[in-house]
């Protein structure tokens, strides 16, 4: 495990590529096809970053040449995206990462109390040991990522690294406060930390409702 335990260690990429993408992705004229290939690609460049410290261990191997040692993934990490939106992260990240396991947390939040409410929940029962990595385009209040993280720990989780494209001042702080109360290391890769939220919960300037882009209007 790596990481400070109750801390949050903020990471914000920054590369040209991911700013040329993400500039694509909040264009309102950034049709619903193209906006799932820019998510998928953004995940790519972010997961890069945010597996630095993903478990490695020495393994002997033979090349055509001659036998050598070389290094392999020791674990399979854990994706957990967060239904819907954090679903157009998935396949960004097992490109990366194909050995990946993959639990799934469903959470709609309330557009009037933005309180978040989990309709799905598929996670191993012990996370002990595990290191899992959250998937969702947007952290606004952060109610949405703070109770995905939660669940972990709840399940003996205690390196986490939470994956987001835009992330509000609002929700970083959110997180903060529960892997202090969690006392878990949390890593959060972002490609944008944008100015504030505007007074329904979106991210300003953001990128809209990040389910409504990737899968058409909600009901
Ligand atoms: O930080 P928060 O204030 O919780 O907001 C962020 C959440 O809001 C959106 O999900 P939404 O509830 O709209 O559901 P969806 O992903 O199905 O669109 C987004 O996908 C995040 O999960
Ligand atoms: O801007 C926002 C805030 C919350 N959820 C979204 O999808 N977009
Ligand atoms: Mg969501």
């Amino acid at each position: 495990m790596y990481g400070t335990l109750g801390a949050v260690e903020l990471r914000v990429v920054d590369h040209p590529l991911v700013a040329h993408k993400l500039t694509h992705l909040r264009e309102e004229s950034t049709p619903s096809p193209t906006f799932r290939l820019l998510v998928a690609e953004l995940v790519t460049l972010l997961a890069y970053e945010a597996t630095r410290q993903v478990r490695v261990a020495p393994v002997e191997i033979t090349t055509p040449v001659a036998p050598t040692t070389g290094t392999k993934l020791s674990e399979k990490p854990l994706a957990v995206p967060i239904l819907r939106a954090g679903l157009g992260m998935l396949e960004g990240f097992t490109r990366l990462l194909p050995t990946a396991e993959v639990g799934f947390v469903g959470m709609a939040r309330d557009e009037r109390t933005l309180k978040p409410t989990t309709y799905a929940e598929r996670l191993p029962h012990d996370l002990s040991g595990r290191q899992c990595y959250v998937l969702d385009p947007m952290l606004a209040t952060g109610g949405s990522l703070a109770g995905c993280v939660n669940f972990l720990a709840e399940r003996g989780a205690d390196d986490v690294t939470c994956i987001c494209i835009l992330a509000a001042p609002e929700g970083i702080e959110r997180v903060r406060a529960l892997v202090d109360e969690a006392g878990i290391a949390c890593t959060l890769v972002v490609a944008s930390i944008d100015e504030r939220l505007n007074e329904r919960g979106y991210i300003v300037p953001g990128l809209g409702d990040a389910g409504d882009r990737l899968y058409g209007l909600a009901e």
